[in-house]
């Protein structure tokens, strides 16, 4: 399992800032970076919920900090219904059901951040001729937040893991999971961040919400309250981050709580929102599994086109034609700066 370490409840948790490396069950290395929250202790935390009654089982967690060059070579090696592609010769074959072939599509045309139902012209063209540049070995980061009990691990576990845990354990500060793809015969990983919604985690969370291409706000379809905090939680997620430098999702869970004329309704005023919010929505049910596998194949093949392109673009701005057209390529061009910018053409956020 990435990004959960094995501190159990009864260990004395190093204190702030340790610094541990550690072998983790699916061979991935990673550094943890183990900070205190507040006054609480890591891997005590005790859930506090107003509202449902839960299972006090506890996740012994400390926020992780992941090297991504190690993560992204310490891949589980699951062993049925995998394909190799071409293109990853040292990682292990991706599943079947991580390989996106045509575009996938939306949920509501209503929210949606792109309507196409292909991909990109220039994107399809640069992967048949295997010309993505560095977008196969890059690891896009997409960050799930959300009020607490909404259903943030539970959706990241049903898609990773293809698992449903009923018992509700708290995130402490945060957690990662890695997903490899293979896309458009390119192959593409996700690192997907799954932040605490406990109040007390928040200044942890919030250290990793930088970086992200991806933002996904979860509430929980049963709750409007829930829903209505969403804006706050993509604020804050967008504070850490560039303007118009993220895809946003709002994503309504459980969906499997409710008949079909109550869903709608919620639905009807998520979408008002996400449209303000500049995100494409999708109501999803972890523990029946409906539309996970479809929303993360959304989030996958909007971050990897918008990934070919910043890379074209990239490259292209870094030759400078002169004199008889013979071109120069310049080294060095700042790789942040470019890589945050959004590509008009995406037509998104
Ligand atoms: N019926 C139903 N229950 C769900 C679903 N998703 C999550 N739950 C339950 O809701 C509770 C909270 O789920 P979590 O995934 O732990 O919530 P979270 O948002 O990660 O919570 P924090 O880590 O505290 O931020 C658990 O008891 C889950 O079993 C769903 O799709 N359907």
């Amino acid at each position: 399992m990435l990004g959960r370490a094995a501190v159990s409840p009864t260990q004395t948790p190093p204190t702030t800032s340790a610094i541990l490396v550690a072998r983790r069950s699916r061979a991935a290395l990673v550094a943890m970076v183990i900070t205190a929250a507040g006054s609480s202790e890591p891997g005590r935390a005790e859930p506090q919920l107003s509202q449902p009654p839960v299972t006090r089982s506890r996740r012994p967690l400390p926020a992780l900090l992941p090297l991504p060059e190690l993560c992204h070579a310490s891949q589980p090696s699951k062993d049925s219904g995998r394909m190799r592609s071409s293109l990853t010769p040292l990682g292990p074959p991706v599943s079947r059901d991580r390989v996106i072939a045509t575009f996938p599509k939306w949920y509501t045309p209503e929210a949606c951040l792109q309507l196409r139902e292909h991909f990109h012209r220039q994107v399809s063209a640069a992967c048949q001729r295997r010309n993505t540049g560095t977008v196969g070995l890059k690891l896009s980061k997409v960050v799930v937040v959300g009020d607490l009990y909404v259903g943030k691990t539970s959706l990241i576990h049903r898609f990773c893991k293809n698992v449903f845990d009923r018992d509700y354990k708290a995130t402490i500060g945060v957690d990662f999971e890695i997903e490899r793809f293979e896309i458009a015969g390119i192959p593409y990983s996700l690192q997907i961040w799954d932040t605490a919604g406990q109040e007390k985690f928040k200044c942890i969370a919030s250290a990793y919400y930088r970086g992200a291409q991806v933002i996904i706000t979860a509430f929980d379809l049963t709750d409007v309250q829930t829903l209505e905090h969403t804006r706050q939680w993509l604020e804050d997620a967008l504070r850490e981050n560039e303007a118009g430098s993220c895809f946003i999702f709002l994503v309504g869970t459980k969906k499997d709580l409710l008949s079909g004329a109550a869903c709608e309704q919620v639905e009807a005023e998520a979408v008002h929102l996400a449209k303000e919010m500049q995100a494409e929505y999708w109501s999803v049910s972890a523990k029946t599994g409906e539309n996970v596998k479809a929303f993360f194949s959304r989030v996958a093949a909007l971050a990897f086109e918008q990934s070919v392109l910043q890379d074209l673009e990239r490259r292209s701005s870094a030759r400078l034609q002169v004199g008889d057209g013979e071109l120069i390529r310049m080294e060095g061009s700042p790789p942040e700066t470019q890589e945050s910018k959004r590509p008009s053409s995406l037509g998104c956020c």
